[in-house]
């Protein structure tokens, strides 16, 4: 069966590591369901992409379907420094997309693969719009836990009192979770938060929360039981996490890193059984250089191993490029080794490795989990405060080195060291790993056949169909055709005029 006679998902990401990497590996997971899926970005993030990634312009096959990329122009030069500027590039974003997806999706349907769903992450509220306005139905793929889902949900429809001016270190009570301290709750709720910006990125998707027909999650029920089940009455959620984990596509090469990753497979392999401490802040935090110091001598006073990922800051950012401290490389010799970009899934999947260092960002959280893999939580800002509280005390797989950078204090070298010994060896460290173990078994069965995360994705890839049909019927034609039809519609004015959706029962799922 060619690809033309699937049905056929858009997908819209914002351009950032941590939403293209779980939006992409949704993409093949409903491609491994049989649809064809169409990954989209723009093309300043597509070039870092397809140098990385090996991504080109052929459809890649991925179990029952297909996966292929288009990207679209941001309308800004190469090297716009705006683009560091949430404020200006969000609304930039909507400005050229509410132009060109209506296009992208034109396009598609005159070349055969009509589109019947459009999917997006947060900070891109206005894909379910560009739905809309053309007839189809859109979803929307949340990228960090529930709990965090709840915590801003609570805020924006103003349901319970948050730390404000006036009342800073107030503690948060939400139903079904864990009493939050105040520096617990996402930070970009504070009010003294330097990143108001991705508070209003957020809130942004909050407006626009009733258009998508549902919200999917990375996450899982057994993880995060009670809130998802709270919030599932509350709102068309539905959890498919984790997406790292593929079982029907399980050595899919399509991969999403803007940099290509150093190669240290070899030297973990190279390493005793659980010797290595695995240190990374994900792909935007950046830690002041004193800080960096102390963690450098942590590391070289624990005796551990370590694999320690130093990225390279965006020329456009204002940051200042970290130092090793003087000797550092020396001293640590073959014990140790940097990298600008690790091959993440793998180090956490690899046995040499004993611990995570992390900033807790919601991939790194899932990935850890799901690899079975305990942390040292140095959580920064926004939903990491509140990821680190749940490794800590409700995962239990995690030791806490600090609270986040509202704190604003430096974490000493014997704590940093500290810190490592108590994760590494010991009883706590033991506990922590059969804890991550019992995760990792919980997370392969969500994912696996019939698990509660496989169900959910089914039952989206079902509503899907049924949803196109709907899409297809209205517009007077199969999918043979229709895709010519919908063209014409959406070719005018950028909205489709189409009548009253009405199933066909004559029509059949294609795929
Ligand atoms: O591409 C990004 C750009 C920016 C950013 C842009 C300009 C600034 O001055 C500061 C930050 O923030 C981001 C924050 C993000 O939050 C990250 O998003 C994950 C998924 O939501 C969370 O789990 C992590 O904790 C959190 O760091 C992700 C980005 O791609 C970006
Ligand atoms: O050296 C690295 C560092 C990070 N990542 C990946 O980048 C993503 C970072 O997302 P996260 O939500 O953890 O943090 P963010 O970068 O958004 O703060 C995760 O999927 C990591 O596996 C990676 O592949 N190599």
């Amino acid at each position: 069966m060619g690809s033309e006679a699937l049905v056929h998902v858009l997908l819209v990401s914002f351009p950032g590591q941590g939403h293209v990497n779980p939006l992409l590996r949704l993409g093949k997971r409903l491609a491994s369901k049989g649809l064809l899926v169409t990954f989209t970005t723009p093309e300043s993030i597509g070039k870092a992409m397809r140098k990385a990634s090996n991504i080109g312009e052929e459809l890649s096959p991925v179990g029952d379907g297909f996966i292929r990329f288009e990207f679209f122009e941001d309308g800004w030069d190469e090297d716009e420094t705006r683009r560091q500027d949430l404020d200006q590039y969000l609304p930039q974003l909507e400005k050229v997309g509410k132009v060109l997806i209506p296009e992208m999706i034109r396009r598609n349907a005159e070349q055969g693969r009509p589109i019947s769903c459009l999917i997006n992450n947060p900070f891109i509220p206005w894909v379910s719009d560009v739905a809309d306005s053309l007839g189809l139905p859109s979803a929307m793929l949340w990228v960090q836990s529930c709990a965090c889902f709840t915590s801003y949900y609570y805020y924006y429809h103003g349901l319970v009192p948050f730390p404000s001016e006036t009342a800073m270190e107030i503690d948060v009570q939400l139903p079904c979770m864990p009493l939050l301290k105040h520096d617990e709750v996402p930070s970009f709720l504070y009010p003294t938060t330097p990143y108001p910006f991705l508070r209003r990125a957020i809130m942004g998707q909050y407006k626009n929360l009733d258009k998508p027909f549902c919200i999917l999650m990375d996450t899982f029920q057994e993880l995060e039981h009670e809130i998802i089940e709270y919030m599932s009455k509350i709102s068309p959620i539905k959890t498919v996490g984790p997406l790292f984990k593929n079982p029907k596509a399980p050595n899919a090469t399509v991969k999403g890193d803007f940099m290509k990753a150093d190669d240290c497979v070899g030297w973990l392999d190279s390493k005793p059984a659980s010797s290595i401490v695995y240190v990374s802040f994900g792909s935007v935090v950046y830690l002041k250089q004193d800080q960096w110091d102390e963690i450098a001598y942590g590391l070289l006073n624990s005796g551990v191993n370590f694999l320690w990922v130093m990225k390279p800051p965006h020329k456009d950012s204002g940051y200042e490029v970290l130092k090793m401290p003087e000797g550092f490389l020396e001293k640590a010799g073959d014990r140790g080794k940097v990298v600008q970009w690790s091959p993440q899934e793998q180090v956490l999947a690899h046995p040499s490795v004993a611990c995570f260092v992390t900033h807790c960002g919601w991939n790194s959280t899932m990935e850890a989990l799901t690899s079975g893999m305990p942390v040292v939580a140095f959580p920064q800002w926004g939903d990491q405060v509140t990821d680190a509280k749940y490794l800590v005390d409700v995962f239990k797989v995690g030791v806490r080195m600090c609270r986040g950078e509202a704190e604003n204090k430096l974490i000493t070298r014997d704590v940093v060291e500290q810190c490592l010994r108590e994760a590494t060896s010991g009883p706590k460290a033991e506990e922590m790993k059969q804890n991550a173990k019992k995760w990792s078994a919980a997370a392969e069965a969500a994912v696996a056949e019939g698990g509660s995360s496989d169900r959910n994705i089914q039952a989206f890839v079902d509503e899907v169909k049924r949803r196109s049909l709907e899409v297809l019927a209205a517009s007077g034609k199969s999918t043979a055709n229709g895709g010519a039809d919908l063209a014409n519609k959406v070719a005018g004015n950028g909205v489709a005029e189409l009548g009253e959706p009405k199933v066909n029962g004559e029509l059949k799922v294609v795929s």
